[in-house]
């Protein structure tokens, strides 16, 4: 089976993705905002900035032109920062309006969007009509595009109100390299995604001071308790956030040099400025927004996440870093199975 996906979003994942699904036969449209990008995709086949090493398969086809990405695709693959979701999907609307057959829409993008808290689902059911947002399948795990575009071993879950539809995007991603499961969670599953860039920011800022192995596997456990805390209270099936799109993910993000989120953290441990990292980054850091947003979600549900609220202070409010450590293990003593607030 051969099919034409467009993916949207000629960075990192987006540009790792486009190549994995050509490799497995596709046909793929890869739509950025770069022009400079999309020739050197098209002429020398690279994309320096995002993935210095990276050789892509010359088949996949960069483009700016929407239109032309969205025309005949039987799905496409939204790999944009969680930001430009509500903008892009604004454009694509009256495109998709007017064309005979109806894309399926796939989410690779991991966050919750400032000012609404909405998940990606919830802003694709904004912006498009009730029939195509309500097909819409996640795509989430542990899964950096470095280890991808070397062809290393990856599992990720996709996430559906359809399990049909699921498994066909599972049947398109998979070969011997990548492995999809399907779960019908796309609350959790979504979740575990956002918030864990939260938590991989405390990881790189504990890093960064120096602590060691013992605090990073404390970070981790509580932080899987407090995401699971938060995702209960919204609807998501707790077992979720024990799979590969939450504890999996929460892993690999929370030990990894390739992580963004992992790397902002670490520069702030170390005495850098916000404003700084960010700029030096080039690329999306996404728990610095989701941290604003998880904030007032956790303040509007009444939900109690400690680590996440010390990680908002140091990003929203310059909280100095020690205090902020020292509040967190001078916390009351709890018991360990206590899941309510
Ligand atoms: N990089 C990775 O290994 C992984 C990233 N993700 C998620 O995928 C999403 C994208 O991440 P990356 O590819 O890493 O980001 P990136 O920063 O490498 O690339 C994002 C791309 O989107 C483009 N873009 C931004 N606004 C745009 C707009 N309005 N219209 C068109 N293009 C626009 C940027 O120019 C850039 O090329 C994020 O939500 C991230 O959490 C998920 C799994 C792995
Ligand atoms: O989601 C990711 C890995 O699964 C990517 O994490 P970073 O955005 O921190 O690089």
């Amino acid at each position: 089976m051969s099919i034409k996906i467009g993916v949207l979003g000629a960075g990192s994942w987006g540009t790792v993705l486009a190549d994995l699904l050509v490799n497995n036969g596709h046909q793929v449209e890869l739509w950025g905002n770069s022009q400079a990008i999309a020739d050197e995709i098209n002429t020398a086949h690279t994309n320096r900035h995002y993935l210095p090493e990276f050789e892509i398969n010359p088949r996949v086809h960069a483009s700016l032109d929407l239109n032309e990405t969205l025309q005949d695709a039987d799905a496409v693959l939204f790999v944009l920062p969680t930001a430009a979701i509500r903008s892009v999907a604004e454009r694509m609307r009256p495109i998709l309006a007017t064309l005979p057959k109806q894309p399926l829409l796939i989410s690779a993008t991991k966050g919750l969007e400032i000012g609404t808290h909405k998940r990606i689902s919830q802003i694709i059911a904004d912006e498009f009509p009730e029939a195509l947002a309500k097909r819409l399948v996640i795509f989430s795990g542990p899964s950096h595009a470095e280890n991808v575009a070397t062809h290393d071993l990856t599992s990720l879950t996709v996430a559906s109100a359809n399990l049909k539809d699921a498994e066909w995007v599972q049947s398109i991603f998979m070969n011997d390299y990548f492995r999809l499961y399907t779960n019908d969670d796309m609350v959790g599953v979504e979740l575990g995604g956002a918030l864990k860039n939260v938590i991989a920011i405390g990881a790189g800022i504990l890093h960064g001071l120096g602590y060691g192995d013992n605090a990073k596997a404390a970070l981790m456990t509580r932080g899987i308790a407090e995401i699971s805390r938060l995702g209960v209270k919204m609807g998501a099936n707790p077992l979720t956030f024990m799979g590969l799109s939450g504890i999996g993910d929460l892993i690999v993000t929370c030990t990894s040099v390739n992580s963004r989120n992992w790397r902002c953290g670490n520069a702030l441990g170390q005495g850098q400025k916000l404003d700084d990292v960010l700029k030096n980054m080039g690329m999306v850091v996404e728990g610095v927004g989701t941290a604003e947003a998880a904030h007032e979600l956790c303040q509007k549900l009444q939900v109690d996440t400690p680590i996440s609220e010390s990680i908002y202070r140091v990003l929203y409010e310059d909280a100095d870093i020690h205090a902020e450590i020292s509040k967190l293990m001078q916390r009351d003593g709890r018991n360990e199975m206590e899941f309510v607030n």
